[in-house]
């Protein structure tokens, strides 16, 4: 970690902070051309509503909301791309806007989508503008090339020209870029985003390494909560603009009523059974998949009721998916 960074500075804090735009309306029909161009409507759009955060250094989080929820307002501001409109916004004990410079020797951020390698030179030759444009001190770099080709496992693409790199290794490559200045705090937007099975583990794995052994501060938003629940320790969830939820994933799932299911392996051919305060959600091969409410029905009572049937070959319980949860959550969310 970065020597200068004072212990106990909280990694990022968002003080009150809103973020409005104003967008402009136009109807597209041929007959309002006229009025489009001199006198279109204005609406604005409240993507942040006094919004107050802060993560400590260390922490591993992620930043999550549907589409609009105002995430990756949140991370240009905190990243100094866009000015608040009201509040106050400190990165590492900095000022993203007055404080630009010396935060980006600090902080990476990666939009998933962008990627910053020169797309017809080898992956080496991006490394090495890098740390010349940014005067990046030659132990800084070589340390933290070989830290990020060895756990990111680039050694066979760094001559390989960034056009021709498969979507989890250019990903991978990225990342490897970002830390080239070894930042303590970094920002990801999807870094798991199209990548196959293998590759969204392996990403999964570095980043859980780089928070864990580096200390480096991770903040990731991602639409995908598997991921998000098996990376972060602490999930932030936006609704339209505002943090509707901070805390672990297991208390996100008690906030829409401690939901699990259970899976019975019955004799075969029996229907499912018929069981009290359980939903049966499906039956597949002898397999019948309940979900239940623990606050209302403890897993002892669960168990408790199911020894009373001897037909029952077998019985896995396990948490609601939190994909599933947060669905729930989003559509309650919708219907107020
Ligand atoms: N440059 C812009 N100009 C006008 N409105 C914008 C601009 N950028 C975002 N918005 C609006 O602000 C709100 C929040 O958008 P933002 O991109 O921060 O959400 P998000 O949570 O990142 O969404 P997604 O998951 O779809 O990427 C949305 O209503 C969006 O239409």
């Amino acid at each position: 970690m970065n020597d200068m960074v004072l212990q106990g500075t909280p990694a990022l804090v968002l003080d009150n902070v809103t973020k409005t735009y104003s967008q402009w309306q136009r109807s597209g029909k041929a007959k309002d051309i006229i009025k489009n161009l001199l006198k279109p409507e204005k609406k604005v759009v409240t993507a942040l509503d006094q919004v107050s955060l802060t993560i400590g250094q260390g922490e591993f989080v992620a930043y999550a909301g549907a589409n609009g929820a105002g995430k990756s307002t949140t991370i240009k501001i905190l990243s100094g791309i866009l000015t608040p409109t009201s509040g106050q916004v400190t990165v590492l004990g900095l000022s993203p806007l007055k404080d630009r410079i010396a935060l980006m020797n600090r902080v990476g951020v990666l939009f998933g989508q962008r990627t910053e390698l020169w797309w017809d030179h080898p992956v080496i030759t991006s490394f090495q503008w890098k740390k010349d444009v940014w005067n990046i001190p030659d132990e800084v770099y070589e340390r933290n090339l070989q830290m990020a080709t060895e756990l990111l496992d680039l050694s066979d693409i760094l001559k390989t020209f960034a056009r021709e790199l498969s979507l989890g290794q250019r990903m991978r490559a990225d990342i490897a870029m970002l830390l080239l200045h070894g930042p303590d705090l970094i920002f990801l937007d999807e870094p798991t985003l199209g990548l196959d099975v293998l590759a969204k583990q392996q990403m999964i794995g570095f980043l859980k390494r780089l928070n864990k052994e580096q200390g480096t501060t991770v903040v990731v938003t991602s639409h995908d909560m598997d991921d998000l629940e098996e990376m972060a320790q602490r999930v932030v969830l936006l609704n339209k603009g505002n943090i509707a939820f901070d805390g672990d994933f297991n208390e996100l799932r008690d906030v829409m009523g401690g939901f699990y299911r259970i899976l019975i392996t019955t004799q075969p051919g029996m229907p499912p059974l018929s069981l009290l305060d359980m939903k049966l959600l499906k039956s597949e091969n002898d397999v019948h998949e309940y979900e239940f409410d623990r606050t209302k029905l403890p897993i002892h009572e669960v168990l408790g009721n199911l020894s009373k049937f001897s037909q029952i070959r077998d019985v896995e319980i396990k948490k609601a998916p939190i994909e599933d949860v947060v669905a729930n959550l989003y559509l309650s969310w919708k219907e107020k």
